[in-house]
């Protein structure tokens, strides 16, 4: 039977729906979340992502401002924004686009960010909260996978996990997650010897990466549930003017395996910024002393 088709784009929907909810809540109370975002230079998928990120906040009634750098942006004056914006009360959440344009230092710039306000939960801080289980700001793609395999599949206690790739961003806050619902987690990563057998044991298989179409049909367990992380842009094909967008598994022979999977487009990638809104309004209300849930 064809594997159930995770819809990333309508549980980001509906949880946004819900964020309005909260935030017209806090808003009536005085407390209107803030998220900056600042994007240096000129990567043109970020443009996209970070447009995203402003109207989204928005439109679930956040405060959204963007600060759109020149890729010559020098350390210093980066740092210089982001002092500022930790001192500004008005804003609860500051994001630095990635990739940041070469010159630029990612490890100082995350480092800058007061972890309060670290919404990407890049920060040292934040990583280490992480994992020692203490409460913490999470990667956002990550937290949005949890919450689809939650939805799909309740209780994960017990379930053999693997995640491929091993990135800050992703494969490592996942393979942290995944330990705390109760899996037993294998991250691997580009070196790993017979990637193939360790993703026929996995019952979750989390895909980050970055590879076009790596993960094969054969590659996985049967029932198995498949969360592609992977957003690749294949050469265009003659008479196209842009490529085709494909996960880092063959979604079409990996369907007929798996009992459950996202999709590419349309299944993790909605959920990041969905999780950002939700960090942002989780962190205005950590530094506001509101308990949250009331609202919602
Ligand atoms: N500071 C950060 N930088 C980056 C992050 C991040 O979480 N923090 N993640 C990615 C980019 N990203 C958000 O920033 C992002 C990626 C993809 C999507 C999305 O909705 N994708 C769609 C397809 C979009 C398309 O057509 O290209 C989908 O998968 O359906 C949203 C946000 C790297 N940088």
């Amino acid at each position: 039977m064809p594997a159930h088709i995770i819809d990333g784009k309508a549980f980001s929907a509906g949880l946004r729906a819900r964020l309005a909810d909260e935030v017209k809540g806090l808003a009536g109370r005085g407390l209107v979340p803030g998220l900056a975002v600042i994007l240096v230079g000129e990567d043109p998928a970020s443009q996209v992502y970070v447009r995203s990120k402003e109207r989204m906040a928005r439109e679930a009634g956040m405060a959204s401002t963007t600060y759109r750098l020149p890729a010559e942006t020098t350390q210093a004056e980066l740092d210089a924004l982001i002092g500022r914006l930790n001192a500004d009360e008005a804003v609860h959440g500051i994001l630095v686009q990635l990739p940041l344009p070469a010159g630029l230092d990612p490890h100082r710039v995350v480092e800058a960010i007061d972890p309060a306000k670290d919404v990407d939960g890049l920060h040292p801080v934040s990583v280490g909260n992480l994992a020692s289980g203490a409460p913490a700001l999470v990667p956002c793609t990550p937290k949005g996978c949890m919450m689809l395999l939650r939805d799909v599949l309740g209780d994960l206690t017990g379930a053999r996990a693997l995640v491929v790739g091993r990135s800050n961003l992703m494969g490592k806050p996942m393979g942290q997650l995944l330990l705390a619902a109760n899996c037993t987690v294998t991250v691997a990563h580009s070196r790993t010897r017979d990637l193939a057998e360790e993703c026929r044991r996995a019952d979750i298989l989390v895909a980050a990466a970055g590879r076009p179409l790596m993960v094969k049909g054969d590659w996985i367990k049967p029932g198995a549930t498949v969360i592609d992380v992977g957003i690749n842009r294949l050469p265009p094909e003659p008479g196209q003017e842009k490529g085709r967008l494909v996960g880092d598994v063959d979604f079409d022979a990996a369907k007929e395996v798996a009992g459950a999977i996202t999709p590419v487009p349309g299944g993790v990638g909605p959920m990041t910024i969905a999780c950002l809104l939700d960090n942002t309004v989780e962190a205005a209300c950590r530094m506001a002393g509101v308990e949250r849930g009331r609202d919602a």
